[in-house]
């Protein structure tokens, strides 16, 4: 499995928010790095399809970023993500499996399998209003999984986590990453550190840093703090 980018730009008015990025990923947490603005939403939902980039391709498996094919390859969690407060988790799930093509019976099942993997099985008949952030988030991942995704996008998942649920959502994102092409966006180190198996930094649309985090560049909070502070 191979998730390809090849000079991959988008350009808003006179700024260059992603700047011929060119990237190889297999199977792996990959954790993106970047202050606020750096271009990470911007180079998420360009993997994704949902942003037509100006030029450079997006590949999985030699199949187009464009495809139906890559589609029913990909599961997206969006960082504005909509949650329906009246639904019940389960419905929610039930409701999203629909959308994306699954029969009542393979929705059913799918939905009793992911929410016992995000531990929202006890919580699967409240309704989402009702659900803690770290919870909306964890069903937010759950709907991504629907379709068995081999590539996983998630821009910012966590956000507004307390420090247990941040534990809790690792796990689930580590064993995920076993099998699985994850990209994980953030600007909170300590998010991604202990479990990406590969950084990426982004500053004003560039890759400035990519691969495993070498013990001999020190300490990755202090290296990344040094790249933004001289601006
Ligand atoms: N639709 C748009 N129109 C104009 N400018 C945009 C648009 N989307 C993004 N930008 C600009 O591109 C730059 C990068 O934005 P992007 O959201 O990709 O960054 P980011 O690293 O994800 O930051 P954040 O963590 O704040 O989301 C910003 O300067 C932003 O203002």
């Amino acid at each position: 499995m191979e998730l390809i980018l090849d000079k991959l730009t988008k350009q808003y008015h006179n700024k260059i928010t992603v700047d011929r990025i060119s990237l190889k990923l297999q199977k792996g947490v990959h954790g993106l790095l970047g202050a606020n603005g750096a271009g990470k939403t911007t180079l998420m939902r360009m993997i994704c399809g949902v942003l037509k980039p100006d030029s450079g391709t997006v590949t999985l498996d030699g199949i187009d970023v464009a495809t139906e094919e890559y589609r029913a390859k990909l599961g997206y969690l969006p960082q504005d993500f909509g949650y329906y407060p009246e639904f019940t988790g389960m419905d929610f799930l039930l409701y999203m499996a629909t959308l994306k093509g699954l029969t009542k019976k393979q929705a059913k099942r799918k939905a009793n399998e992911l929410l016992e993997i995000v531990s929202l099985k006890a919580d699967e008949n409240k309704k989402i209003k009702n659900y803690s952030g770290g919870m909306k988030q964890r069903l937010g991942i759950a709907q991504a999984l629907l379709n068995n995704p081999s590539l996983l996008i998630l821009d910012e998942p966590t956000a507004g986590l307390d420090p247990k649920e941040r534990v809790r959502f690792r796990n689930i994102i580590a064993e995920i990453g076993k099998d699985n092409i994850v990209i994980l966006s953030t600007h909170i180190v300590s998010d991604i550190e202990h479990v990406a198996d590969n950084i990426l930094m982004m500053k004003d649309g560039q890759l400035i840093y990519q691969g495993k985090w070498q013990e001999n560049l020190g300490d990755l909070e202090q290296f990344y703090l040094k790249q933004f502070e001289e601006d």
